[in-house]
């Protein structure tokens, strides 16, 4: 960056940088060279004084990201640092009196009447007006939210689903990045504890599923960020219980698909959605099942015309087991902006009903994306 563009590139707060979300910000912004428009200054709220990352050119040390006086001094502040921190520090901020834009990645302020989901693909329409009426606070949306209207908006925005369900298979980075190193040691353990059995290929299967058994349920088998085994087994339940028999995970498909698509409280607007949300083994991308009531009889050609046409990233897998099996699963997915529909077909139910299969990698458009987009938009560079 030139002398006089730094001058006058406005100052980012960036919190929570070097998280799971945080990591593939800062990615995509290197890759898209956003620290080009920006002059970032790093927070922390664990080494407040350390090093600031070595790929921001000249960013200094790193500030304490619990420093409210610091935080009030910049127009924009991004945080993927998570909830507890966003219900710390952002009401202090606007106590102080700080006016600034306010982008984060937690579900924390995500319902909150002055607070817009930010998905633009999806809803920019609501995002620019958001700004021109004053808005502050721009939050990126729940993750399987996200990808699923990504990849399914052009049946949403064109007022084609009358209800819908999802059965979501969440993968472990979803929990952050302690979750995912955890996955990964009980996948050690189990291999572990039965490697000498694997070596010998005439040896009882009986007893390899038997010891991996055993392992899974020892007290010795670090589960702590789960509370159970993920490796070799699901867990359907994810985040908060909300008492009703629902997850707050559950909730949100319902919420937030309704605000970002702009059809909030009002019952005759309000396009039913819900399902089970469940944690599976997989290291990064969240799918999902999903099974839609259309509001008219279309074609399997048209259903996958409108999803292809919504936006660039939406993707038609044919439904054929060959491009399933190769396009259609979190490893082919991962790392990449792409959101593969595919198994669209009628479903014996009636011809309005149809199931689809969606994956999207959830930190890339199911968090990352979104704010990284806002940031461009926010300093008109989107
Ligand atoms: N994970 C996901 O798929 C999605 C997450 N979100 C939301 O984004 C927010 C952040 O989530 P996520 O990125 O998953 O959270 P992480 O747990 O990965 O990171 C959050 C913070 O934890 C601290 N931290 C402590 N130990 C480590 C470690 N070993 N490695 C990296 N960071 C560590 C860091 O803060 P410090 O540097 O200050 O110590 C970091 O900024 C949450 O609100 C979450 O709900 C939203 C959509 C998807
Ligand atoms: N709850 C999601 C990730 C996430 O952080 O969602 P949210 O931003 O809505 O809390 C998962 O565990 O897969």
């Amino acid at each position: 960056m030139t002398e006089s563009a730094r001058n006058s590139a406005p100052s980012v707060g960036l919190v929570g940088w070097r998280g799971m979300v945080g990591s593939v910000l800062m990615q995509r912004m290197q890759d898209e060279g956003d620290f080009d428009l920006i002059n970032p200054v790093f927070f922390s709220t664990s080494n407040a004084g350390g090093a600031a990352p070595a790929f921001a050119e000249g960013a200094g040390r790193l500030e304490d990201a619990y420093d409210i006086d610091t935080l009030a001094k910049l127009p924009i502040i991004v945080t993927a640092q998570g909830g507890d921190y966003t219900s710390e520090v952002y009401p202090k901020l606007r106590d102080a009196g700080w006016d600034g834009l306010w982008i984060d990645a937690a579900s924390t302020l995500r319902m909150a009447d002055d607070a817009i989901i930010v998905l633009d693909p999806v809803n920019r329409d609501v995002i620019d007006a958001g700004l021109s009426r004053g808005v502050r606070n721009f939050v990126g949306g729940n993750c399987t939210v996200s990808c699923m209207l990504m990849g399914l908006g052009g049946l949403f925005k064109n007022g084609l689903v009358e209800w819908g369900t999802s059965m979501t298979y969440q993968a472990a980075s979803g929990g952050g990045a302690r979750h995912m190193r955890e996955l990964l040691n009980q996948f050690g353990a189990l291999n572990g504890a039965v490697a000498a059995q694997l070596a010998d290929p005439s040896s009882a299967i009986l007893e390899i599923d038997r010891k991996v058994l055993a392992t899974q349920r020892s007290a010795d088998l670090d589960a702590t960020q789960f509370g159970v085994p993920l490796a070799g087994s699901v867990i359907p339940w994810i985040d908060k219980d909300l008492g009703n028999g629902q997850s707050k995970e559950e909730w949100k498909a319902g919420a937030e698909t309704n605000k970002i698509l702009g059809r909030g409280g009002d019952a005759g607007t309000r396009i039913p959605f819900d399902g089970l949300c469940v944690r599976i083994g997989a290291m990064r991308s969240h799918s999902q099942a999903l099974t839609l009531k259309l509001t008219e009889d279309l074609s399997v050609a048209e259903i996958e015309r409108i999803i292809d046409a919504d936006n660039e990233w939406a993707k038609v897998v044919p439904n054929t087991k060959e491009a399933t099996l190769e396009q259609l699963t979190p490893v082919a997915v991962s790392g990449t902006l792409q959101i593969p529909v595919g198994r669209i077909r009628k479903l014996e139910m009636g011809p309005e009903f149809i199931s689809a299969f969606t994956i999207g990698d959830q930190l890339l458009w199911g968090a990352a994306e979104p704010l990284r987009r806002m940031l461009r938009i926010a300093t008109g560079n989107l």
